[in-house]
């Protein structure tokens, strides 16, 4: 039997201004104390290991150290200086058309670097991680690659892509839960990993999820209440279109059709502490229709069911009472939670039958049965919520071809 060990090292913006935080150095130290918590006594059974990490998160590095050349851009910051170029060689409305892709986080770098263009290779958060862990740099997965552009279904980067000066950055990338290679001699020395362990491709946080979920039928869905609110349909036909931040994933021979809303938990950590969320929630009636009209969001801009760059959040009037508050914006993340599965639907994706919940959120029971009324949709709780599980499978499925 496999032992194997899945990571998923998704690092939340803080209530510190992010300009203040070394996230590459957060992330780094992240990943080895969660290797340090690996039981001493799994560590010589762990065959295999992978990490799920926040999609577009880019990290241009030195093709020789493997460290940054600038800070870490997150999955949910944009460079709109970069979207005329990007629109201008894409085919219309394709994922890499939104200011938050990956694609645009390059073009902005490659446009106002003023050196080490040459010695530079592009990686997400997973890869970067996963290359602590393998020693070969400028490898990634096609769900990570997908909003630099690759394109999963020809399992290549397009022509139009590859045309471009900054294409040398590009990783190499491999179907997730594929074999990179051996530890590295330092990394299983340092844990007592056996020989043998072997570093896999990842993949991102939300389609982790989405595995941890087990959904396998066309109209599963796994709607991911973490920080952010990432919806991901089982669909048999693909559908990207970038006017409302919708794009397909590639799930082995089926496609995952969503997307990622900045809204979701992120902003109810801003408000509320989860021992507030758990005792408030307690008194919402969730058969009852909450009057408030909100738009959570912690910051301006939203990716998805609209992609709009400038949308301000909409949290006022806030009531006297912190039940009615917390209900209203449960409810109205739910009324967004909707129109994504309904703008699916009418772009023509499989018809979502039921919905599993995964991500923190997915333990209020109140909230689940807002969001069933709210939906007209069976909804539930995965039985695995956690995105390392997923990553864990990945690194089994590795593990085992
Ligand atoms: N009882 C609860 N009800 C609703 N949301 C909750 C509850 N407890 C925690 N959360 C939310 O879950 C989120 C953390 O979930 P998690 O899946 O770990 O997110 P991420 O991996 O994106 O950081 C937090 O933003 C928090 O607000
Ligand atoms: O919101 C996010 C972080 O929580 C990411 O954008 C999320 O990973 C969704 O991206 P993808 O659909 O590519 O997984």
């Amino acid at each position: 039997m496999n032992t194997v060990l899945g990571t998923d090292v998704t690092l939340r913006l803080s209530r510190k201004s992010h300009e203040t935080i070394d996230w590459a150095r957060s992330w780094k130290t992240t990943l080895f104390s969660l290797l340090e918590d690996v039981p001493n006594h799994y560590r010589h059974l762990v065959a295999s290991i992978s990490i799920d990490g926040t999609s577009a998160t880019t990290l241009i590095v030195d093709s020789n150290t493997g460290q940054p050349l600038s800070k870490p851009l997150l999955y949910n910051e944009s460079c709109p200086d970069a979207l005329p170029l990007v629109k201008s060689i894409a085919p219309v409305n394709h994922t890499v058309c939104s200011a938050s892709s990956t694609l645009c986080k390059l073009v902005s770098w490659w446009n106002s670097a003023d050196s080490n263009k040459e010695s530079a290779t592009l990686l997400h958060q997973a890869d970067w991680l996963l290359w602590f862990l393998h020693g070969k740099l400028g490898v990634s997965d096609y769900n990570n690659a997908l909003k630099v552009g690759y394109d999963p279904e020809i399992d290549s980067y397009p022509p139009w892509l590859l045309a471009q000066p900054y294409s040398q950055l590009l990783p190499y990338v491999k179907a997730p839960g594929t074999s990179i290679g051996n530890l590295k001699e330092d990394i299983r020395s340092q844990f007592g990993f056996p020989n043998d362990c072997i570093a896999c491709t990842g993949t991102t946080d939300s389609i982790a999820a989405f595995l941890a979920a087990r959904a396998t039928l066309p109209g599963q869905a796994v709607t991911s209440l973490g920080s952010t609110l990432a919806i991901k349909l089982l669909s048999s036909n693909r559908i990207d279109d970038a006017r409302f931040g919708v794009y397909s994933h590639r799930l082995d021979n089926m496609w995952l059709v969503g997307g990622a809303s900045n809204t979701g938990g992120a902003v109810l950590r801003q408000i509320f502490t989860d021992d507030q969320l758990e005792n408030l929630s307690k008194q919402i009636d969730p058969m009852k229709t909450s009057p408030l009209d909100y738009y959570p969001l912690t910051s301006i801009g939203e990716r998805f069911p609209e992609a709009d760059p400038q949308m301000a959040p909409r949290l006022h009037p806030r009531p006297e009472s912190d039940v009615e508050y917390l209900h209203g914006i449960l409810e109205s993340i739910a009324r967004i939670e909707g129109k994504a599965y309904r703008l699916l639907k009418d772009l023509g994706a499989s018809e979502v039958a039921e919905v599993l919940t995964a991500g923190g959120g997915s333990k209020n029971e109140k909230w689940t049965k807002i969001r069933e009324r709210v939906l007209g949709l069976p909804v539930s709780r995965a039985i695995q919520t956690e995105a390392a599980y997923g990553a864990a499978l990945l690194a089994l499925k590795g593990a085992q071809s």
